[in-house]
């Protein structure tokens, strides 16, 4: 009996509650499905059951409903490059969502990223951004030259014949995480040294897309095996076995410098650490926890990232002769000894280069999902409307960088685009990196490693696509 009403009571609450988001909601307003109106199942349904398609949903949504779309209870999704600007440009009014960056990011939820407090983003990006100026990152081309060498080597040693190809994208992924480990922390997990650029790491971080959306909706189940004993964890999982190793070098590392700080003195080039534990206000300075957390973020942040831009630029220079021949014969004739480096400073100037840089970064589209951001009290409009406070608001880079109206025929990589007198316009919306507050804090750092690896690889190596599906 009790059960019956207990039912009939969750039953009238669920449909009360349906029945106000759909009429009553002040973002009953605007267009979207039923279902996205009613439930927050909708986007979950499209990334985990269907594997990662509320992307290609959300473009199906705007071409029925129009610029805005109703994509929750509380969530609007924009396709307008106005109010792109608007969302992203503002650090203050706007704020980044917790509860979806704090699952996404589960692992480092006391991380520069996914602070969502503006204060406390600010405070530690005034101790990281030293580490990742441009002038910083110059300081440290010669730690970025060395990986790509090493790269390099292996692949002409190892490589050079069709039976022996070679799944770039890994490789590009290990010779990555070698360069952010190596940088941040002098201490480089040499990820590229595995047979075959098998390393578990790169291989996780290519398979991250399967396990990310469990943790973004149900960031409880980590919460829960965190508070479970480690060997239980390993023998159940042993999958994680990679992320505690991970996790205990870092610790490691983090513990000897509190431990012991002037060991900071003898690495061999600044890390993070030098500013880190010794900011100028005490305050300032994170915790233990924070200092993993941190290490996990710039890892997963600048590894895969720019490994996936490398693959894609990579993937279409082979695909298409033209464009193969036209980065050579230039960085050939830029760079007569191939046995000399090039820097970065003389790289960056190269046109072709460039523009192939450019585009390998436009169609890689660094962050697939959309950014939320929600309305404060004070926000401005978005795109020409007044948006509730407490509404979740997003746009998709995929929705700047495939504009047609900017990009003319978007889904062709076409270096030659960035090639005319005046790009201006399309710079403005050149947001891969994302902008305003909370801007990409490695930007420097990327567009180095780009010109670095992509020029070494295509003036040092004849490579090719091979296998039936010519991927790479
Ligand atoms: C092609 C390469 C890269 C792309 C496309 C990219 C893209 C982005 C984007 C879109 C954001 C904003 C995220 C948000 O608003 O939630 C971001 C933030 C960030 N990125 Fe990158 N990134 C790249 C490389 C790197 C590298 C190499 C690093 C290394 C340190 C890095 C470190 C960070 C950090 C620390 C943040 C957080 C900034 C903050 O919230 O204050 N990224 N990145």
């Amino acid at each position: 009996m009790l059960s019956a009403v207990l039912v009939s009571l969750s039953f009238c609450y669920l449909a009360g509650l349906a029945l106000y988001r759909l009429f009553f909601h002040p973002l009953h307003i605007y267009p979207g499905p039923v279902l996205a109106a009613t439930t927050n199942w909708y986007e979950v349904y499209y990334n985990l059951v269907r594997g990662g398609e509320f992307m290609a949903e959300l473009e199906r949504l705007h071409k029925l409903y129009g610029p805005v779309v109703r994509i929750g209870p509380t969530k609007l999704h924009f396709n307008d490059r106005r109010a792109y600007h608007d969302i992203y440009s503002n650090g203050t009014t706007l704020i980044k969502d917790a509860h979806f960056y704090r699952g996404f990011l589960t692992h480092a939820t006391e991380s520069s990223l996914v602070f969502s407090n503006p204060q406390q983003s600010k405070d530690r990006r005034s101790l990281l951004a030293p580490s990742f100026s441009r002038q910083a990152v110059m300081k440290l081309e010669y730690t970025i030259q060395k990986k790509v060498d090493q790269l390099v080597a292996l692949l002409e040693r190892h490589y050079r014949s069709p039976e022996s190809g070679v799944k770039l994208s890994l490789a590009y992924r290990c010779l990555t995480t070698d360069v952010i480990t190596e940088y941040c922390f002098a201490n480089s997990m040499d990820t590229l040294s595995d047979p075959n650029f098998a390393h578990p790491i790169a291989l996780e971080t290519r398979n991250l897309a399967k396990r990310v959306w469990i943790q973004t909706y149900f960031p409880f189940i980590f919460r829960l095996v965190a508070s479970v004993p480690q060997g239980f964890i390993l023998w159940l999982f042993p999958k994680f076995t990679t992320f505690m190793d991970v996790k205990k070098r870092f610790e490691e590392q983090i513990d000897n410098y509190i431990k012991n700080p002037e060991d900071l003195a003898a690495t061999e080039h600044d890390t993070i650490y030098h500013h880190l534990l010794e900011p100028k206000d005490p305050e300032l300075r994170p915790s233990r926890t924070s200092l993993v957390h941190e290490a996990f973020l710039l890892v997963a942040a600048g590894g895969d990232t720019v490994g996936h831009a490398c693959t894609v630029g990579t993937y279409y220079a082979l695909q298409d002769n033209s464009i193969r021949r036209r980065l050579t014969e230039e960085l050939n004739e830029a760079w007569p000894n191939k046995g000399r480096p090039l820097s970065f400073i003389a790289l960056e100037k190269l046109p072709y280069l460039s523009a192939f840089v450019k585009e390998a970064i436009r169609m890689s589209i660094g962050s697939f999902h959309p950014l939320p951001r929600i309305v404060g009290d004070e926000t401005p409009e978005i795109g020409g409307l007044n948006i509730p406070p407490g509404t979740v608001v997003s746009m998709g880079t995929y929705f700047m960088l495939m504009n047609p109206e900017v990009f003319s025929d978007p889904l062709t990589f076409n270096p030659d685009r960035w090639l005319v007198e005046d790009t201006s316009e399309m710079m403005l919306d050149f947001v891969p990196f994302s902008k305003g507050l909370r801007q990409c804090l490695g930007l420097n750092l990327a567009w180095s490693e780009l010109y670095l690896i992509l020029g070494n690889i295509f003036r040092k190596l004849d490579i090719s696509l091979v296998g039936e599906r010519k991927s790479i």
